[in-house]
């Protein structure tokens, strides 16, 4: 099974914290990862109220960047994963964590109301952190009831099974990941956390409602929720389907780039390093946020997707300006410019995606909208413009270098 290097436990698990450097994450397979660092670096006061954080989605991008930083900056905090493990997300994003006696797997699915109930009973889960769900927009459009079920459902579900959990006041922090998306296309101005949602696909429309269900949750039965909107996040481990590790699929299999309308679409893009990798957002949020607000997690380095197209998402946003100073009052800044964490991503997935994804070139999809040839760099580079090329190979984009240390 493809896995990350290992990670060094603690020698206990006492309150010492482990020293993760660099080496930490490179023991396995030399060479593999030797730029990257796959948790984070900070380290807040651990919370007294809080021992046991179940995070759902733990095995997918974002929620497992979340869970190698708190399993291994946390000793002091027991790591209940569970996720049914389809095709997004994989065992190899954790399998580093097997030797440490605070993790714990599950596979299992939401939509199980007697696994997740007696997953919280059985842990004496005081804090969940919500990552799982369905989330790319395009898949949306073609099968909608997907999303509604489990972005909507499984949330009411899960808000359920915490309601009746240990009784009042046993859940110390329920903090729910929705997105930027929620807000519906934001073309004119920054917005912040009180802007009225006006989701415009499927997918935004299901993060809107199950969002909805978690304030309805906190007023009606006093759950402790917090709620972060973010921009969109890349780097290693995330599913070839999202637009970075798709144009790199695409370009190594020598495939042509496959650009969405008119190809002036922005995305705002966030390394997963600072807002997945909890090192700066989620960290900040489980320790530092406040009980009943939302914040936006955003991102400085906008981007737009490449130029001309022939075929469009039925609906597609502009723009996501969503306005992050209220994170950054707790002290979270955006760290790794686009340009050093678009090469590190690039990098992770020149020497690993087939030990992930054996099959994901067979699965691409590059039906529809063929229509450039093109460098990535020309266009997400930001210090590296140049004019956009035909037939551009992977030979193009796999030369870029190290980035160094991230973070
Ligand atoms: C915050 C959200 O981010 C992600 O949603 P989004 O739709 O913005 O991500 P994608 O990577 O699927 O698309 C980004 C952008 O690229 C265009 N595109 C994509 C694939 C392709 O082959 N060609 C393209 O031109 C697409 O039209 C978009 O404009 C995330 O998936 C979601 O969960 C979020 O919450």
């Amino acid at each position: 099974m493809a896995r990350l290097p290992e990670l060094t436990p603690p020698e206990s698990s006492g309150s010492r914290v482990p020293s993760v450097h660099h080496h930490d994450v490179v023991t396995e397979r030399p060479g593999d990862l030797d730029s990257l660092r796959l948790i984070g670096t900070t380290r807040f006061e651990p919370m007294n109220d809080v021992k046991t954080i179940l995070i759902t989605g733990g095995a997918g991008f974002i929620g497992s960047w979340v869970t190698r930083h708190l399993t291994v900056r946390y000793p002091e905090y027991k790591i209940i994963c569970i996720d049914k493990l389809d095709k997004v997300s994989s065992l190899a994003n954790i399998s580093c964590l097997e030797a440490f006696p605070n993790f714990h797997f599950v596979q299992g699915n939401l939509l199980d109301q007697a696994t997740v109930s007696s997953l919280l009973a059985e842990h004496d889960i005081d804090c969940v952190m919500h990552f799982a769900a369905c989330s790319h927009v395009q898949n949306s459009f073609e099968d909608p009831s997907i999303f509604t079920l489990n972005n909507v459902v499984a949330t009411q579900w899960l808000l359920d099974a915490v309601r009746h959990h240990g009784g009042p006041g046993r859940l110390r922090r329920f903090i729910h990941v929705s997105t930027d998306e929620v807000y519906g296309d934001v073309v004119d101005e920054f917005v912040d956390e009180t802007k009225q949602f006006m989701p415009t696909n499927p997918y935004s429309a299901s993060k809107a409602a199950a969002e909805m269900y978690v304030w309805a949750y906190a007023k009606s039965f006093g759950i402790p929720a917090l709620v972060v909107r973010s921009n969109n996040v890349y780097g290693p481990c995330q599913y070839p389907e999202k637009i970075i590790p798709r144009f790199y699929t695409l370009l190594s299999e020598q495939q042509p780039l496959t650009i969405q309308g008119s190809g002036l679409n922005v995305r705002r893009y966030l390394y997963a390093a600072d807002a997945a990798d909890a090192a700066d957002g989620f960290d900040t949020l489980l320790h530092k946020g406040v009980v009943g607000e939302a914040y936006n997690l955003n991102s400085a380095s906008p981007v737009t997707n490449l130029e001309v197209a022939i075929t469009d998402r039925p609906f597609n946003d502009h723009d996501y300006r969503v306005d992050g100073s209220k994170l950054e009052t707790l002290g979270w800044r955006q760290r790794v410019p686009f340009a050093v964490g678009l090469r590190a991503t690039v990098d992770w997935y020149r020497k690993n995606i087939h030990a992930w994804w054996p099959d994901v070139t067979k699965t691409i999809n590059v039906k529809s909208t063929a229509t450039i040839r093109g460098d990535m760099r020309s266009r997400v580079g930001d210090n590296e413009v140049k004019s956009v090329d035909d037939e551009v190979t992977i030979g193009e984009i796999s030369d870029a270098s190290s980035p160094g240390v991230l973070g």
